[in-house]
């Protein structure tokens, strides 16, 4: 029956009617507008399918920076997308014309089959998004997050160093996991349910499938392939999506009834969500008020801190720890500031941060040299818009390429070089923070606490070890044996022999 109804010519009929009517579309579409940015021509019904990059996505951006100039056009079935390849780009519109790039793609696999849209990152911006923004900027702004989790990353930085003395192999492991304790602790105020399940383990495999799905499918850009059922040949994504949605709804009601559980018996750590609701509480006793929307909008927006916050800030440590092994001299430089203020039975602490000059361009480099989500996250635009005389049209995704503004050579010198140095006495240099952080109305809202958490890291490996690269490892000179280019774009796995310093040892000894 199948064949029949695709019998060839059937079939040619209907493949001339698509091209006819796409090129009647693109002839129409140029008449009524001003042109679209140049980008790569792309065929008759599929645009620039074949195109795309299919991994290292920031490279292949790049390469069409080169080709076709800091705005690109691309279009695939069902999406227009716009590639940013400069700063001065990415900052006029997502920056100053912030309002009109507030939206994110809706993806179809994401948000209507794994069901994953409810957390900030994905949601349009809208009254639900501004709830979850108004309780982020309460508890992250520099102010609280020094006031409130400072003590909280002293103690995991200590737990750090103390994993890495025990089992040096491990070092980068036992990283993701404590800062993934370190996220879902300020966030819910404990680490496990009352039947011992591990919080980081769920929100692990929960960030796994997020990271999969935000990748794209194929039913992205053919929405009808959503009715597919999951027993059909191929369709490998509707059986995936079954597990992760059920995941999902798992993971979340794990979550919220862990912290009530906690809030109703006076136990666990005061914490992102219990301060948020505690508030709210105090409200409902004063007023008759429904503050259901907002109960919500707390746990969701609680549920991106491990999300958006984990493999962010294990990036920028990550790549601290490779920059120390590959560049000696930088790392001396930095261990000397710190061992002014850090001697004689004083281990690191937040109190003399605003008098290490040298460890704050440590920081900023570490961000710069390898922006963790090296393209952000796309938005998308509310309205049609001109820039430079070209036309970008409502519901365009937008992409803003960080890895091109990090190795922009009129930005930055020699680029690739991981040089602290360029940020002292520097005052009119690009700030890091000014883009790693992405743009606009959807700046990542955990910049303070992805810092200062990256910066007591920073501090207490420089304390407690030196850090070398063993005999005979390839010097990885160039990007591309660095960095493997991901959704985040983390360094390769990478060897390092620690050998602890006498402070450290000492005090670890008592
Ligand atoms: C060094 C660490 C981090 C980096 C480099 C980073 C980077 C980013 C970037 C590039 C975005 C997209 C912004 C845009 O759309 O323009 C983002 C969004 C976001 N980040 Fe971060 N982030 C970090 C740490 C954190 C932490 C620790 C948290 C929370 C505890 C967090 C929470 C969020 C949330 C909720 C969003 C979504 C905001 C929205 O869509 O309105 N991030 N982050």
């Amino acid at each position: 029956m199948a064949v029949d109804l695709l019998s060839s010519s059937n079939a040619s009929f209907v493949a001339s009617g698509l091209v006819l009517a796409y090129l009647f579309k693109k002839y129409w579409d140029g008449r009524s507008h001003p042109p679209y940015p140049p980008g790569p021509p792309g065929l008759p019904v599929i645009g620039n399918l074949l195109d795309m990059p299919r991994t290292k996505f920031v490279m292949g951006f790049l390469e069409w920076g080169r080709q076709y100039g800091p705005v690109t056009w691309a279009v695939v079935p069902g999406r227009k997308f716009l590639i940013l390849n400069s700063y001065e780009a990415i900052s006029e519109l997502l920056d100053k014309r912030g309002n009109n790039y507030i939206n994110r793609p809706v993806g179809v696999m994401a948000n209507k089959i794994v069901g994953t849209g409810f957390s900030t990152g994905r949601l349009q911006g809208d009254a639900t998004w501004r709830k979850h923004r108004k309780f982020l900027r309460q508890a992250l702004s520099m102010s609280t997050v020094k006031q409130e989790y400072s003590d909280l990353f002293v103690a995991s930085a200590t737990r750090y160093l103390q994993a890495i003395l025990l089992s040096p192999g491990d070092f980068l492991p036992r990283l993701k996991r404590i800062l993934g304790e370190t996220i879902t602790e300020l966030t819910y105020g404990a680490l496990e349910d009352e039947n011992g399940t591990d919080y980081v383990t769920e929100h692990n495999e929960n960030l796994n499938y997020t990271v999969k799905v935000a990748m794209g499918y194929l039913v992205d850009l053919f929405p009808l392939l959503r009715f597919v059922p999951a027993w059909f040949p191929g369709a490998q994504f509707q059986r995936d999506a079954s597990k992760w949605r059920q995941h999902c709804i798992m993971v979340r009601k794990l979550m919220i009834d862990g912290v009530e559980k906690r809030m109703a018996a006076k136990e666990g750590r005061a914490c992102y969500v219990s301060n948020i609701l505690e508030d709210l509480q105090g409200q409902q006793a004063t007023k008759e008020v429904d503050l259901r929307e907002d109960v919500q909008a707390v746990h969701d927006s609680g549920f991106s801190f491990f999300q958006a916050g984990a493999d962010t800030t294990e990036t920028t440590v990550k790549n601290f720890l490779l920059a120390m092994s590959l560049y000696p001299d930088v790392q001396a430089r930095a261990r000397k500031e710190v061992d002014q203020f850090f001697t004689e039975g004083r281990s690191p602490d937040f109190e003399s941060q605003d008098q290490m000059p040298y460890i704050e361009a440590v920081v900023l480099e570490s961000l710069r040299w390898n922006p963790p989500l090296s393209f952000g996250i796309p938005h998308a635009s509310r309205e049609d818009d001109v820039y430079n005389g070209y036309f970008i049209p409502k519901g365009t995704s937008v992409i803003a390429n960080q890895w091109q503004v990090s190795r922009d050579p009129s930005i930055y010198e020699d680029p690739s070089t991981f040089n602290p140095d360029r940020f002292i006495d520097n005052p009119n240099i690009l700030d890091p923070r000014d883009f790693v952080f992405g743009f606009g109305r959807r700046i990542c809202p955990g910049n303070a606490l992805g810092y200062q958490l990256s910066w007591i890291f920073v501090v207490s490996i420089l304390w407690g070890f030196e850090i070398k690269r063993p005999e005979g490892c390839p010097p990885l000179e160039h990007d591309a044996d660095r960095f493997d280019f991901g959704l985040v774009n983390a360094p390769y796995p990478f060897p390092c022999d620690f050998i602890p310093r006498d402070d450290f040892a000492k005090s670890n000894a008592q």
